[in-house]
């Protein structure tokens, strides 16, 4: 929670050059939200709307580097974490987080596959990522995929959640783009709260992780609880997969949380 009128919130997350997904779907979502983004990569990846053709992990030094400059001149109100990749890039993360103010709020979004089925989190690393980051962050918002793949079963959202809790985050929302509603689901320890929506099967929905993700971190900073916060990002994530912006690429078009086709049918004909 913040007491200034514009929240910084930080992304750690990796840079999708496609534009669609990552840190550059991360920002938009800040923006959309009304807060300052602020970026640490984790990882570049060529990568565009059909697949993702190379990957360079940033050194551990240079992301723990990149949290320190904005942390010490900025200050962070909330922070996201999105595309890890490597035990080493979760490890530095790890230490970057410890430097930060006690209480600041922690998403993390377990990436582990592009919506072009291309792997994005080495499976060596899924145990640093449970046993270094679970514990420490405020909610994860695993897909009902990933959160089967943490917990090793096939159970559906609610079971899920609780599963993921017992290693440590404070609230777990399973979201609902694969599932047939389209309906995430919270769990705060005690209580299972659905949080429906309306499904847009036409939609475009590459970076509708990243993008909701952000949006949750954005309105923790903005001062809302957690069950709010969450309502608010389904609501901002849920907008821009109906949007999405299909005609970009020959793939899963990218999801648009600032309303760029609006904008672009508002504006006069250049030429
Ligand atoms: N087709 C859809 N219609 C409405 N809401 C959607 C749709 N797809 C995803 N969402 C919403 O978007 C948010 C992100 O959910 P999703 O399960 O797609 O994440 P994800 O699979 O991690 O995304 P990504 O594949 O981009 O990493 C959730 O709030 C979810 O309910
Ligand atoms: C750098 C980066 N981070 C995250 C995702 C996941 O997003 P999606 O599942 O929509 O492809 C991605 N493709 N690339």
């Amino acid at each position: 929670m913040t007491e200034r009128a514009i929240p910084a919130v930080l992304s750690i997350a990796g840079s999708d050059s496609g534009g669609g997904a990552g840190i550059q779907a991360d920002l938009k979502a800040f923006a959309a939200c009304g807060v300052h983004g602020m970026t640490a990569i984790t990882a570049l990846t060529a990568q565009n709307t059909v697949g993702v053709d190379a990957v360079l992990a940033i050194e551990p030094e240079m992301i723990v580097a990149q949290v320190r400059a904005v942390a010490r001149d900025i200050g962070v109100d909330a922070v996201k974490i999105g595309m890890l990749g490597t035990v080493a890039t979760i490890e530095a993360v790890a230490t970057a987080l410890d430097e930060l103010d006690d209480g600041t709020p922690v998403v993390l979004d377990p990436v582990m596959v592009s919506e072009s089925g291309a792997p994005l989190l080495a499976p060596d690393a899924r145990t640093a990522l449970v046993e270094l980051l679970l514990p420490r962050v405020t909610v994860t918002t695993p897909n009902v995929p990933e959160a089967r793949t943490i917990v090793g079963s096939d159970d559906d959202a609610p079971e899920l959640a609780r599963a993921i809790h017992r290693l440590g985050p404070r609230y777990v929302l399973v979201t609902g783009g694969h599932r047939e509603q389209a309906t995430d689901v919270l769990f705060d320890g005690e209580t299972t709260t659905e949080i429906p929506g309306e499904r847009f099967p036409d939609g475009a929905a590459h970076g509708s992780g990243c993008t909701h993700s952000s949006a949750l971190a954005a309105h923790l900073a903005l001062g809302l609880d957690p069950a709010d916060a969450a309502r608010a990002a389904k609501e901002v994530a849920a907008r821009a997969v109906r949007d999405g912006l299909r005609e970009i690429g020959q793939g899963a078009g990218p999801v648009d949380a600032l309303g760029i086709r609006a904008g672009a049918a508002e504006r006069p004909a250049a030429r």
